[in-house]
């Protein structure tokens, strides 16, 4: 049975419609993300989830609770990371997790928290002097506070460096490992296509497509090209009749170009070393879901 589950949502701002039609159902354990550009509906969709919003139609349901009616159940199973925090600068990271956690009965010790997102060596540090990278971190916490098992992370690394980035897509990943369900909100295809599960793509207000990254990759239809020089003259048509090739391409210098679905490399240098063919100066180029998106979509992912 699915944690979440979300039928048909729409939800406008006056005449503004910002949800038009959304489906989606989060399994549990699973690092489920909610792609899209500026404005497409995702913040709105998980404020609704949390309770935050009301919805115009549509049902949503939260590990057998619905968000509106049992908000106070909810707040215990469901730990939301919002866009804005509204920490006060001078309260240091140990008093927030511990205020949070006051909240929250101390259902988990704040000291173990705080050194679990990497936090330990600033404990005593004021929020308002923490760099970036480290206010995020403070928020997974405040988000992970109440032992929730969900938890909702919305444009969690915008605004951060890469190194800082990497070291909090590794934290979401172990907070995954604990049984926590993830749900991630992100206009960054990268992080979408390392992170994710499964991802839902919001375009417009309604979920244009939702299936694995590697599943959008394919759908998209957006191909793998490999280049290599073999050490034997290959035959065209032996290549061309393989499962995904699209197309094969043989230079006058022998090299090799086959262009075709994702994962054709491994068909094709399956088949080349059967006929005891070596391959070398293998190049590998592989869609993205950055590309997969603007496929789906019609619409670069990153515009504004
Ligand atoms: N409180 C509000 N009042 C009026 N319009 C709003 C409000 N909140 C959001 N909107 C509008 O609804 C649409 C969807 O907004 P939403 O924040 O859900 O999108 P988003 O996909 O999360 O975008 P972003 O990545 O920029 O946060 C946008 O056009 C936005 O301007």
């Amino acid at each position: 049975m699915p944690i979440i589950e979300v039928t048909h949502l729409a939800k406008r701002y006056g005449e503004h419609v910002a949800v038009r039609d959304v489906s989606f159902s989060v399994a549990e354990g699973e690092i489920f993300g909610i792609v899209g550009r500026n404005g497409a509906g995702k913040t709105t969709t998980v404020e609704c989830v949390a309770g935050l919003r009301r919805p115009d139609s549509g049902t949503i349901v939260v590990d057998g609770l619905d968000p509106r009616e049992d908000r106070a159940e909810l707040t215990r199973r469901l730990g939301v990371q919002l866009q804005s925090s509204a920490l006060p600068d001078r309260i240091t990271v140990r008093e927030a997790v511990r205020m949070f956690a006051s909240f929250h009965g101390h259902r988990v010790s704040a000291d173990a928290l705080i050194e679990q997102v990497g936090l330990g060596e600033k404990r005593d540090a004021r929020y308002g002097r923490l760099s970036g990278g480290q206010k995020q971190r403070l928020s997974i916490a405040l988000a992970l506070v109440g032992a929730p098992r969900v938890a909702i992370l919305d444009e969690l690394t915008t605004g951060l460096d890469p190194q800082a980035r990497r070291d909090t897509w590794e934290l979401i990943e172990q907070i995954r490992d604990q049984g926590i369900t993830v749900v991630l909100v992100t206009h960054f295809m990268e992080e979408a296509e390392r992170l994710c599960d499964r991802v839902a793509l919001i375009h417009g207000g309604v979920v244009a497509a939702l299936d694995t990254p590697a599943g959008l990759i394919r759908r998209a239809g957006v191909g793998e090209r490999v280049t290599f020089t073999p050490s034997a003259p290959v035959d065209r048509d032996v290549l061309s009749g393989l499962d995904g090739v699209r197309e094969v391409v043989v230079d006058r210098r022998g090299r090799v170009v086959v262009t075709g679905d994702v994962d054709v490399t491994g068909t094709v240098v399956a088949e080349l070393a059967g006929a005891g063919v070596r391959v070398t100066d293998l190049r590998v180029e592989r869609p993205t879901l950055d590309a997969a998106f603007l496929a789906l979509t019609g619409a670069p992912a990153e515009a504004a």
